[in-house]
């Protein structure tokens, strides 16, 4: 199977502080890949390097043969991205912004009439497409950050923690959209922290921990014969209460 993305040595540091370590990972084209690790472990800061928001201090990033860093219009093209807090115009309705998504894309307005529709019915923001998004809840900009990922049909989808603050339903809704876009060849990332979801969910997984990679391969592999968060506590180390207790004043 060609790698759909392809993360050769990536370095980040902030401040003196390295954030990602040499990290390279390989994503196969339709695999739905779950990227987790600890809190801080480097995974938005790899995938903002993987999708051209952040420019890494070493290291390439290639998404379907193209360099992001010095083919970025053609890397792009092939993309759909969905960060954590990506900042959507949201003084813009639902259907406003994705038309004016459509726009950026260069992308035939009845085309982005039709497909704003049925993404807007699919994931349930009928009843918002008129609503700016400023007044939307959690879950709602989640959705709407989906379909905006969505327009224009891209070959890889970089979601991150697509299902926080979704309610059932609608993570159903969406897992399906997902399966879909796999089955049709697409690929997608997505970091989680539901280790129970991604082991359900992902094909593929890499836990990343302070910004290197500690495991990659098919979830089954990674998990070894043992549940997935299982598996994660022994890769990064579980730290958690002290066995004699702290915080005793809380139960002053
Ligand atoms: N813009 C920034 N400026 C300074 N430090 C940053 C910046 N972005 C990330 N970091 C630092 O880089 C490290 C990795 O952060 P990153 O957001 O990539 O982690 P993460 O795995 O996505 O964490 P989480 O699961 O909590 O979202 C952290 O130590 C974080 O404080």
């Amino acid at each position: 199977m060609a790698d759909a993305v392809v993360l050769e040595g990536l370095v980040k540091t902030f401040g003196g502080s390295l954030a990602v370590d040499h990290l390279s990972l390989r994503v196969p084209a339709g695999s739905m890949f779950g990227l987790v690790g600890p809190n801080g472990a480097g995974k938005t800061t790899t995938l903002s390097m993987a999708t051209g928001l952040l420019r890494p201090d070493h290291g390439t990033a290639t998404i379907l043969g193209h360099d992001v860093w010095s083919d970025p219009a053609a890397a792009k093209a092939v993309m759909g991205i969905a960060p954590d807090g990506m900042r959507l115009f949201d003084t813009l309705s639902g259907g406003e912004l994705l038309q004016f998504v459509g726009e950026l894309r260069s992308m035939p307005r009845v085309l982005v009439r039709e497909r704003s529709a049925e993404l807007i019915q699919v994931l349930g923001l009928g009843k918002a497409e008129n609503v700016v998004v400023a007044d939307y809840s959690a879950g709602m900009t989640k959705k709407i950050g989906l379909a905006c990922a969505l327009l224009h049909a891209p070959r890889l989808l970089v979601l991150d923690e697509p299902f926080e603050s979704v309610d059932p339903v609608s993570a159903d809704t969406i897992l399906a959209i997902l399966r879909r876009f796999v089955a049709g060849g697409g690929t997608v990332i997505m970091s989680s922290h539901s280790m129970e979801f991604v082991e359900v969910v992902c094909d593929r997984v890499a836990v990343v921990a302070a910004g290197r990679v500690r495991a990659a391969g098919t979830t089954a592999q990674v998990q070894g014969g043992m549940p997935l968060r299982q598996r994660f506590l022994s890769l990064v180390g579980a730290t958690g209460m002290p066995a004699d207790g702290g915080l005793q004043w809380l139960q002053s």
